[in-house]
């Protein structure tokens, strides 16, 4: 795919992961652009259809506003258009469909921002099968007390919901281990310590966008 290399963030559901992006996104809007999924689970209090750029699936134009959001849609109307080839990537999570449509990403590239997915491991390895060609960051609970500790903190999941996403934990936190996988891998215990880490990382793929709109506008 065309544009500059985007950036996966993956790692186990409460790890911190839309906190970390929430603040690179308010810091950086011009540089980053959020690559809005598409899942069958509810939205939680606060959540909104997603907007911004163009769902040019579905037949609707949605607008987006936060990192978290999601386009909200039914699972009939989700396996269709998986069928239908519209996905670059999908997994069922936790009992709910999610993916990455091709219009989520193109939206991001076409206004020549770094497109940034936030996807899980089975995310991850769908996309190394593609030519997506992602810079793979993995945000990791410091333990899996912790990660307990914070998704009930959130108050957003069942017991049973909690209970899966646990489980789901525990894998991926060994997955993130996996030589290869990951190019940088971020303990997030302290919030900030954790967001200078990710911005270290990024340094390098926001000076290549500096650099190519200058050349652009020069
Ligand atoms: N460094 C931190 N210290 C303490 N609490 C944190 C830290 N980072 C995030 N949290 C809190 O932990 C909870 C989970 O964080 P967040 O929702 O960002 O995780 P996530 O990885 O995006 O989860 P999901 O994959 O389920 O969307 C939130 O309530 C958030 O405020
Ligand atoms: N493979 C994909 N995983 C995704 C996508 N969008 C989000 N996610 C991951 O799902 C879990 C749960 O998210 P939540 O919002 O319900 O807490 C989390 O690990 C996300 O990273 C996607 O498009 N593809």
């Amino acid at each position: 795919m065309a544009g500059p290399r985007p950036v996966v963030l993956s790692g186990p559901s409460g790890a911190g992961k839309s906190t970390l992006l929430k603040k690179l996104m308010k810091e950086y809007d011009n540089v980053f652009g959020f690559s809005v999924s598409h899942t069958t689970r509810n939205p939680r209090p606060g959540e909104e259809d997603g907007k911004g750029g163009f769902c040019n699936i579905f037949f609707c134009t949605c607008s987006y506003s936060g990192v978290s959001d999601y386009h909200y849609v039914t699972r009939e109307v989700m396996q269709a258009s998986i069928d239908n080839g519209d996905f670059i990537e999908n997994a069922e999570f936790s009992g709910n469909l999610y993916g990455t449509s091709k219009a989520a990403v193109q939206d991001v590239q076409a206004k020549n921002l770094i497109c940034i997915l936030d996807i899980d491991m089975q995310g991850v390895k769908n996309i190394k099968c593609t030519d997506l060609n992602p810079i793979y960051i993995s945000i990791q609970p410091p333990s899996m007390a912790l990660l307990e500790k914070r998704l009930r903190d959130r108050n957003t999941e069942s017991e049973e919901s909690l209970c899966r996403r646990l489980n789901a934990a525990r894998v991926e936190m060994e997955f993130s281990k996996e030589p290869g996988v990951f190019d940088v891998v971020i303990v997030n215990d302290k919030l900030e310590d954790a967001y200078g880490k990710l911005r270290e990382a990024l340094v390098e793929v926001s000076c290549l966008i500096y650099f190519m709109q200058k050349i652009r506008l020069d």
